[in-house]
């Protein structure tokens, strides 16, 4: 008998459901398209990880959802410069509109000109100020390019305390790719931290994506990651998908150009 192939995409459409950070991150969101986001977040397959909006919508979007609904905000976002008050006023920002977790861009040009203490020192006192919340560090991994300059910034968003580090803004042209995603979670498993997590963002539109994604997960860090304490999807246009699958029909999703 062979294996339905339905099967697996079911599977990994209620494991991405379960991990999706429902994303809306446009210069023009309005407070009725985070109300919108916001409702689709409680779906009839069941809810979602969390919503990442912007810091000046995370009290309308902690309002709006129930407690197990996490609420994430970006801050140092999209550009990731090396303006740490800039970074740390969009921290407190969240913190105090009752945000659960921060997703951080790392100021990745400063680390391509080589300002590794720099960018070190950045993230930890990111982490210092965004505790007790959630800290994603947002590696641009696509600009990073190389194999080796992104394994330099997992280690170091690790080594500053990140609880995930997360591939992209899905503002650059490449967003997350099944090999920068390789060298992320090679080096999540090689830094011993149990709790350490892997985002996946910028891109991913299909289950079929998704389900490359949680495949490589299962594979380095084994199949009890596949949950939202180590495993998220930043997207804006996942959804879509997921409920396609979830609901029986057919994916209707290409999946990602990179
Ligand atoms: O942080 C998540 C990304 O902004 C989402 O990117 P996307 O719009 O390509 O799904």
């Amino acid at each position: 008998m062979t294996a339905d192939p339905n099967v697996d995409m079911r599977d990994a459409a209620r494991t991405a459901l379960a991990c999706l950070d429902l994303t809306s991150l446009n210069d023009a969101d309005t407070a009725a398209d985070i109300d919108a986001l916001c409702r689709r977040a409680q779906t009839s397959h069941g809810p979602v990880a969390a919503v990442c909006v912007w810091a000046r919508f995370v009290a309308q979007a902690r309002a709006a959802l129930p407690p197990a609904i996490k609420v994430a905000a970006v801050a140092n976002f999209p550009g990731g410069a090396l303006d740490l008050q800039h970074a740390l006023a969009d921290v407190a920002e969240i913190a105090q509109a009752g945000g659960d977790e921060v997703d951080v861009v790392l100021p990745w040009r400063a680390l391509l000109a080589g300002q590794v203490i720099e960018v070190a020192e950045f993230l930890s006192e990111v982490r210092f100020a965004s505790r007790p919340l959630t800290l994603k560090v947002i590696i641009e991994s696509g600009e990073l390019a190389t194999a080796e300059r992104i394994a330099e910034a997992t280690r170091l968003a690790l080594a500053a305390g990140a609880d995930f580090v997360k591939t992209s803004t899905g503002k650059t042209k490449i967003g997350a790719t099944p090999a920068a995603a390789a060298t992320m979670l090679k080096e999540i498993a090689a830094s011993g931290l149990s709790a350490a997590g892997f985002k996946a963002s910028g891109g991913v539109r299909s289950v079929a994506d998704a389900a490359g994604y949680i495949a490589q997960t299962e594979a380095v860090l084994g199949a009890a990651a596949l949950n939202p304490q180590r495993l998220r999807f930043g997207a804006s246009g996942l959804l879509t998908d997921i409920e396609s699958v979830l609901s029986g029909a057919e994916s209707v999703a290409t999946t990602s150009a990179y």
